[in-house]
């Protein structure tokens, strides 16, 4: 039987499109969600396992472990997916301090990835693969999304640390997103000066984000390296 692929935050968006895509090609798939959503029950209903988990806590996150482990003997990826885009503006608004603003941002971004590559590692089968979904702000920084730039920035220098580590039988590797997908209350100047800020001019959709999963999962000597899929914003 093969090894399933792991999708953390599979319910929405990248991870679902991600899911929906390897399911259709009949890869084994595990996700893992946070809160319920109808995308579940229809990824379940063609076979993929479904676990629930909040990784804002290490209880959450070794339930996860726990969980996972119960669910598969080897592991083909595991794409690190789940996150939350918090803005100081928004964390500050939701009652969150600073401390408590980094604190989320590096615990799903960071603290997540790093427990569950090393309780997993030993699963990895021979010419696996680690992706950590980061963005295009882990090189650049970002004046409004300080502790989320940061921590990308952090799950980006996992992907090099774990590259070496778990050389040569599994490569690990970064797909930095710029504007892939609006969100549902994104307003029409958000989404023009969003599109402005990149030469290409579109936003491209989940899609981008399943070729470039696929590119990695099919290479043989890709490893330690960013996938940026960002439409040459870093030109402009
Ligand atoms: N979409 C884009 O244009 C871009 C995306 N990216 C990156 O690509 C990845 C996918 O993006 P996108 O699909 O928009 O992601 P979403 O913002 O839709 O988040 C994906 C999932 O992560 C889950 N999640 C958030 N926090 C936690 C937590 N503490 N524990 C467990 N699960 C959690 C959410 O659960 P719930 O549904 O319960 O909230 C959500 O379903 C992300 O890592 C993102 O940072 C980077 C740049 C651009
Ligand atoms: N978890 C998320 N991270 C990010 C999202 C998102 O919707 N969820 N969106 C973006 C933006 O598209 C940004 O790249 C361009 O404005 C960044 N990260």
């Amino acid at each position: 039987m093969s090894a399933p692929i792991l999708i953390t935050g599979g319910a929405q968006r990248l991870g679902l499109a991600i899911a929906k895509d390897l399911l259709s090609r009949q890869f084994k798939v595990i996700i893992t969600y946070r809160s319920k959503k109808p995308s579940i029950d229809e990824l379940i209903a063609q076979g993929c396992i479904a676990i629930q988990a909040d990784f804002s806590t290490d209880n959450g996150i070794a339930a996860c472990i726990n969980e996972i482990q119960s669910h598969a003997q080897s592991i083909r990826a595991i794409i690190h997916n789940a996150s939350d885009w918090d803005s100081e503006k928004s964390g500050m608004a939701s009652g969150l301090d600073a401390a408590q603003i980094m604190q989320k941002m590096m615990q799903v971004h960071v603290s997540a990835p790093y427990q569950i590559n090393l309780a997993c590692k030993e699963m990895l089968t021979d010419h696996a693969d680690i992706i950590h979904m980061t963005d295009y702000v882990q090189d650049k920084g970002s004046n409004k999304h300080i502790a989320y730039a940061a921590s990308k920035a952090a799950l980006h220098n996992l992907t090099l640390s774990f590259a070496s580590l778990l050389a040569p039988s599994v490569k690990v590797n970064s797909i930095a997103p710029s504007l892939l997908m609006f969100n549902i209350d994104d307003t029409e100047q958000y989404k023009q000066k969003a599109l402005s800020k990149s030469i290409l001019g579109i936003c491209p959709g989940a899609q981008e984000a399943v070729k470039a999963v696929n590119f990695l999962l099919n290479s043989d000597y890709v490893t330690g390296q960013t996938l940026h899929l960002n439409g040459g914003r870093h030109l402009k």
